[in-house]
């Protein structure tokens, strides 16, 4: 098993034996029910990416693809309208979330472009990649005031340069901060799509990447998950180590990457496919 499964194993087990009942949830499944969920505070983990610690787990096929092309749409198209979601990506699973305009609100890739966040992050890092300010900050109250949608749940990310004393490069080491995740459908989604925004990052300045740090401050399991959970907690995962490989030249540009420039090597994810029914 992976580094990734046994963390996710761990998490598992945490949350159904430690973990508490929400109460009054926002989420309904689609019959109309309220979806409460269980869940734990505080769960951190880091994995080395240089050493091969990837955040993908192997005990069901996680859809990365699908999360680096959402990625893209946040922060290279810079925008939260659907069709481009659809349409350039062929991505669809944000569907029951989009309001009337055919958006997903003022948010994610509405509020990267509205602030200029990209612009400003790049340039910042440029200019002094010490300097202990590199921040894509997603959680915008003037923005959530502009209209309606689900507020962002992978809302921030810290990065920070170091220079092996070794072999004098550059690595790069990202922190994603996230406020809420249904762990068993998008933890590893989110995980790895920023892990894929570190490394065009890292590839945009010519820098390795380093460490990745995930912290999520209420990590859960529906109160509809908790067979899937059983499932996943009697599989044993692949003994192959996942790796997120980004085929481009160092210095090329941010916005030239593409999600063909990205493979996932060694991924031998355990079968069949779990299906769940997604609290909305
Ligand atoms: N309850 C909930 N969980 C989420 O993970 C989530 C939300 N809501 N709301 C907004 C977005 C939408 N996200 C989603 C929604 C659906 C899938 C999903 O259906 N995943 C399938 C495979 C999808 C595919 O193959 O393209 C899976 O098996 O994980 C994943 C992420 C993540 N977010
Ligand atoms: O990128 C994402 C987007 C959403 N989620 C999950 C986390 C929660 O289960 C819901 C959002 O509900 P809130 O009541 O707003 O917390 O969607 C995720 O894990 N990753």
């Amino acid at each position: 098993m992976t580094f990734a499964d046994q963390i996710f194993k761990q998490n598992i087990q945490n949350i159904l034996e430690n973990g508490v009942m929400s109460e009054n949830a926002r989420p309904h499944y689609k019959d109309g029910k309220t979806a409460n969920s269980k869940y734990i505070t505080g769960a951190f983990t880091s994995y080395d990416l240089e050493k091969g610690e990837f955040p993908i787990t192997s005990l069901r096929p996680i859809a990365i693809k699908s999360a680096i092309k959402e990625l893209m749409w946040i922060y290279q198209d810079q925008t939260s309208e659907l069709s481009v979601l659809e349409d350039k990506y062929g991505v669809k699973y944000w569907r029951e979330w989009a309001l009337e305009d055919g958006t997903i609100g003022q948010r994610y890739g509405a509020t990267v472009r509205k602030h200029n966040i990209i612009g400003k992050f790049l340039d910042g890092l440029a200019k002094n990649p010490w300097n202990r300010r590199n921040i894509i900050n997603l959680w915008q109250y003037e923005d959530f005031e502009e209209t309606e949608g689900l507020l962002p749940c992978a809302f921030q990310t810290l990065f920070d340069v170091r220079r092996d004393p070794k072999t004098q490069e550059i690595y790069l080491d990202a922190t994603l901060i996230q406020r809420s995740n249904d762990m068993l459908v998008a933890h590893h989604i989110n995980a790895m799509q920023y892990v894929a925004l570190q490394m065009m990052i890292a590839k945009h300045f010519s820098w390795k990447i380093g460490k990745f740090f995930y912290f999520v401050n209420n990590l859960h399991i529906y109160d509809n998950q908790f067979e899937q959970a059983q499932e996943l907690l009697k599989r044993t995962g692949s003994d192959k180590e996942a790796k997120l490989v980004l085929n481009v030249p160092d210095g090329t540009n941010f916005f030239d990457i593409k999600p063909e420039d990205f493979e996932l090597v060694d991924y031998e994810p355990v079968k069949p496919q779990l299906k769940f029914d997604l609290a909305i």
